[in-house]
C-alpha cells in the first residue's frame, strides 16, 4: 500500500497572527487566502455561536481545489452577551478598556477545517480574561500605543496588554487567534502531516 501524499493546507485568514501561531506548532500553510464575508452579527446572536459561524463561513468562503484542506478561525471578545468588535481607532480601544477594566470577560476562539473529502469540522474554545482595574492614565497610554487597533476587544494579550491582565483561564493561543491544541487535532484528522 502506498502512503497518500499529505494534502495542501490553505489558511483562510488575512491575520499575520494566525500564520505565526501555526508556525509555533511547525505548520506552514501551502497557500493563504483571505476570506471576504459579512461579519455583522445576527440580531440576538450569542457571542460563541457567532464565533463558530464566522469560522465556518470563512472556511467555506475561500476558493478550494481538489486535495486541499482549509483552515479558518475567528476570535470574538464578549462581555456577557455583548460582542466587542475589532477596535477601529484609539477611541474604540479606550472605550473597550473602560468596559473591560476590573471584570472578567470571555474570549471565544473558533476554528473550522474542511478536509479533502469536504467534511467540515468546527470547534470553539472559550477562555476567561480579566484586566486589572485600569486607571484612566493606563487606558489612555495603552490606547495611544496603537497596539489594540484591529484587535477584537481592542487589545493584544501577546503584546503589552499582558502587563495589564491579572487572570487568564483557558488557552493563551486561543485568545491570540488560534487554539493550538484543537487546531493540531483537527489538522491531524484532516491528514496534514504534523510532528
Ligand atoms: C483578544 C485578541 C485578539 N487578537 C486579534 C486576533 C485576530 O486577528 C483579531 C480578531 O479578529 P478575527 O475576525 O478573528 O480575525 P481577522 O479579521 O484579524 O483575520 P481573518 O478573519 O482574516 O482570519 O484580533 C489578538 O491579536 N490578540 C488578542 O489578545
Amino acid at each position: 500500500m502506498t502512503a497518500r501524499p499529505s494534502p495542501i493546507l490553505v489558511l483562510a485568514s488575512s491575520s499575520p497572527r494566525r500564520r505565526d501561531l501555526l508556525a509555533q506548532i511547525g505548520v506552514t500553510p501551502g497557500q493563504i487566502r483571505s476570506p471576504d464575508i459579512d461579519e455583522e452579527p445576527r440580531k440576538g446572536e450569542l457571542p460563541r455561536t457567532y464565533a463558530e459561524r464566522m469560522a465556518s463561513e470563512k472556511a467555506i468562503a475561500v476558493p478550494r481545489q481538489e486535495g486541499e484542506v482549509v483552515l479558518a478561525g475567528d476570535t470574538t471578545v464578549a462581555l456577557g452577551r455583548r460582542i466587542l468588535p475589532q477596535a477601529q481607532s484609539e477611541e474604540d480601544v479606550a472605550r473597550f478598556l473602560r468596559m473591560l477594566s476590573g471584570r472578567r470577560h470571555r474570549v471565544h476562539s473558533a476554528i473550522s477545517v474542511i478536509d479533502a473529502s469536504e467534511r467540515q469540522r468546527t470547534r470553539c474554545v472559550t477562555s476567561q480574561v480579566r484586566f486589572k482595574r485600569l486607571s484612566e492614565e493606563e487606558i489612555r497610554d495603552y490606547a495611544r500605543s496603537g497596539e489594540g487597533i484591529g484587535k477584537a476587544g481592542g487589545y493584544a494579550i501577546q503584546g503589552r496588554a499582558a502587563g495589564l491582565i491579572d487572570f487568564l483561564a483557558g488557552s493563551h493561543s486561543a485568545v491570540v487567534g488560534l487554539p493550538l491544541f484543537e487546531t493540531r487535532t483537527l489538522l491531524k484528522a484532516a491528514g496534514i502531516a504534523l510532528a
